[in-house]
């Protein structure tokens, strides 16, 4: 199980509070012991989707394949709040298929450390990886160093990427976030992603600390 922040749990009367939530239900059993590997096989298959040339029969039949699948979940929509995808989190990235499956090391106020691989999926182009994950990568974990040290919960009002040397695919990469300086409501928070030495990209980003009930 990946190292994750302490949250709290809320009750159901909350569901209208603003922003990302301080607090949420935790469950680590919504979709059953099983949704980590399900998440894995989706992750798996948006990898293979990504790498494959089907041919037309068989792009005909994964297409019946997907939509019996979808079919099925039809009737278990539910909130943000209750989806395991975004808060099981004893997956990777909270089980939220949006985004890279990092793993959290260690999270606190000073700041989260991470590791990321990414793959077939985040390809951009010639074998590295896109830069629009490499900043969602970096917006969720700045993010969550930002709450995790003012105790609250922001917003980004700017997120800057320098991509200092190309991103690899299929190599475990270190990500760090960490606040670097507060003022009133604004959050400023740093971030780096090397391989092994090699530093890949770093972030200068804002964050805003939301006021009550601020959306
Ligand atoms: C454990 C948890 C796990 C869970 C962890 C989960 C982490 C998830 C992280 C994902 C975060 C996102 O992607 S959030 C989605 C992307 N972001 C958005 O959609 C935000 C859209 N923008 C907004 O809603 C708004 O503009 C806000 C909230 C950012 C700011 O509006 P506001 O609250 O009215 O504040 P405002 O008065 O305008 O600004 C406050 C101060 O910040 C400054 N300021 C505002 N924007 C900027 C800017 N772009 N560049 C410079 N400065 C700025 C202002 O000048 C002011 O300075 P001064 O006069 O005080 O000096």
């Amino acid at each position: 199980m990946s190292a994750q922040p302490d949250v709290e749990s809320s009750s159901a009367s909350d569901a209208h509070e603003g922003g990302f939530r301080p607090t949420f239900d935790v469950s680590t059993e919504r979709g059953g012991p099983n949704y980590g590997k399900f998440v894995g096989q989706v992750r798996e298959f948006m990898d293979r989707v990504r790498a494959a040339l089907p041919s037309a029969e068989l792009t005909d039949e994964l297409l019946a394949d997907l939509k019996s699948m979808n079919a099925k979940l039809v009737d278990f929509e539910t909130d943000e709040w209750t989806s395991p995808s975004g808060t099981r989190i004893d997956l990777p990235a909270r089980g939220n298929i949006t985004l890279p499956p990092y793993d959290i090391v260690d999270a606190g106020p000073d700041g989260v450390d991470a590791t990321i691989t990414f793959t077939r999926f985040n390809l951009g182009g010639n074998g590295a990886a896109h830069g629009g994950f490499v900043a969602l990568l970096f917006d969720d974990l700045g993010g969550m160093a930002a709450a995790l040290n003012i105790e609250g919960i922001c917003r980004t009002a700017y997120l800057k990427i320098d991509y200092r040397s190309l991103t690899p695919l299929n190599s475990e990469l270190a990500v760090r976030c960490w606040v670097d300086r507060v003022e009133g409501r604004k959050v400023y928070v740093r971030g780096t992603l090397h391989e092994g030495d090699r530093l890949c990209a770093e972030m200068d980003a804002l964050f805003i600390k939301l006021k009550p009930g601020q959306p």
